[in-house]
C-alpha cells in the first residue's frame, strides 16, 4: 500500500516585531520566518477512518489525539474538499510542544500537505483551511522563507540568501510556554517596525516570556558564549533558542556541550 511522508520543518523566528493589537485580539506582528530541514515526521496511508498514531521522544506531551492539531487539520481538508476518503496518520514527536518553533503549527501544515496528496485534491483547499488552524499553519504550509505580517499570516516569500543553508543550534530549557500567556505580558510598547535587514531586529516576545520562564536567560547567555556563534536569538514566543553559526564544526561542538537537562537540535536552515 503507498505511504506518503511529510516533514514538519521546524520553524524560527528571525525576528520578531509585535506592532500592536489586531480588531480580532490577536497581535500585530512583522516576522521573519526561516525554516530547519528537520523537525517532526509525518506518514500517512489510505483507510476508511482517519486516525493518528504517535511515536518519538516528545509523543507523551501530546494532547489528546483529537485535540491533536493534525486531527484538526485533516477534517478541516476533509471538510473543504468534500473528500470522503479516510488516512491512518502517524506522528513521529521529534520537536517540544509549546515551544517556539512551530510544533503544532508545523505538524497541521504537514497533514495538509500529506493529505492533499494522499487524496490527491486541489492544494487551494490546504491554503483556504490553513489560516483558521492557527496564524502560523500558512507560513508552515509554505515552509519557505517568508515576511509575515498581520497576525503572522499574512505573507510575502523572501530569498534569504545569507542563511540559506546555514548550521544552527536550537536550544530549549524544556519549559513549554502557552502562546497566548506570552503574548498577554507584552508591554503593549511598540519598539518600532521590523526594517530591511532582520540581523538588526528583536525578537519582542522574550521579556515576556523570561518572566513566565528565567532559564531563557541563561539559555541565551550559554549560547552567546559558544565559539562561532554569530547570532543568538528566542524564537517565536519561546522558550527554544537559537544560534547561528558559519560552519558546521563550531555548530556540532557547542551542540555536544547543550547540558543534559536541555533539548537542542543541531540543524541548518533550507
Ligand atoms: C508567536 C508565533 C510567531 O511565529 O509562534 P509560536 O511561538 O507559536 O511558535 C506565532 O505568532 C503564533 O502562532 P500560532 O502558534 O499559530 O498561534 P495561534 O494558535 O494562532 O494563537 C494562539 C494564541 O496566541 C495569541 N496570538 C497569536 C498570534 C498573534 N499574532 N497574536 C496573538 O495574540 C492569541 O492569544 C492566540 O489565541
Ligand atoms: N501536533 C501537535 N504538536 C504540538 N502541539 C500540539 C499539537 N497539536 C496540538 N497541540 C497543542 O498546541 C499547543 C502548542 O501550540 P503553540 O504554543 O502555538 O506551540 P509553539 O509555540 O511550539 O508553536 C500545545 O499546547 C499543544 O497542546
Amino acid at each position: 500500500m503507498s505511504v506518503a511522508r511529510e516533514i514538519a520543518a521546524a520553524k524560527i523566528n528571525l525576528a520578531l516585531h509585535v506592532r500592536g493589537k489586531l480588531p480580532d485580539g490577536r497581535h500585530a506582528i512583522e516576522t521573519i520566518f526561516a525554516f530547519c530541514i528537520d523537525g517532526d515526521r509525518l506518514s500517512a496511508e489510505p483507510a476508511a477512518e482517519l486516525t493518528l498514531g504517535s511515536s518519538g521522544l516528545f509523543s507523551p506531551e501530546l494532547p489528546h489525539s483529537e485535540d491533536n492539531l493534525v486531527l484538526k487539520a485533516a477534517r478541516a481538508l476533509q471538510e473543504a474538499a468534500g473528500a470522503n476518503s479516510g488516512a491512518a496518520i502517524l506522528l513521529e514527536k521529534r520537536l517540544p510542544v509549546a515551544s517556539g518553533i512551530g510544533g503544532g503549527s508545523a505538524d497541521a501544515a504537514a497533514a495538509l500537505r500529506l493529505l492533499t496528496s494522499l487524496w490527491n485534491i486541489d492544494p487551494a483547499h490546504a491554503e483556504r483551511v490553513a489560516p483558521a488552524l492557527g496564524s502560523d499553519v500558512p507560513a508552515c504550509l509554505l515552509s519557505l522563507s517568508a515576511r509575515g505580517e498581520g497576525a503572522g499570516d499574512r505573507l510575502q516569500q523572501i530569498a534569504l540568501p545569507e542563511v540559506s543553508g546555514m548550521p544552527v543550534l536550537l536550544v530549549n530549557p524544556r519549559v513549554q510556554l502557552s502562546t497566548a500567556e506570552v503574548f498577554a505580558r507584552w508591554d503593549g510598547i511598540d519598539h518600532g517596525p521590523l526594517g530591511e535587514d532582520w540581523r538588526h531586529g528583536r525578537n519582542d516576545l522574550q521579556p515576556a516570556a523570561v518572566q513566565l520562564a528565567p532559564q531563557i536567560e541563561t539559555v541565551l547567555a550559554w549560547l552567546s558564549a559558544q565559539i562561532g556563534a554569530t547570532l543568538v536569538r528566542m524564537s517565536g514566543s519561546g522558550a527554544t533558542c537559537f544560534a547561528l553559526f558559519d560552519s558546521e564544526v563550531p555548530r556540532d561542538r557547542a551542540a555536544e556541550a547543550v547540558p543534559r537537562e536541555w533539548w537542542h537540535l543541531a540543524t541548518s536552515l533550507r
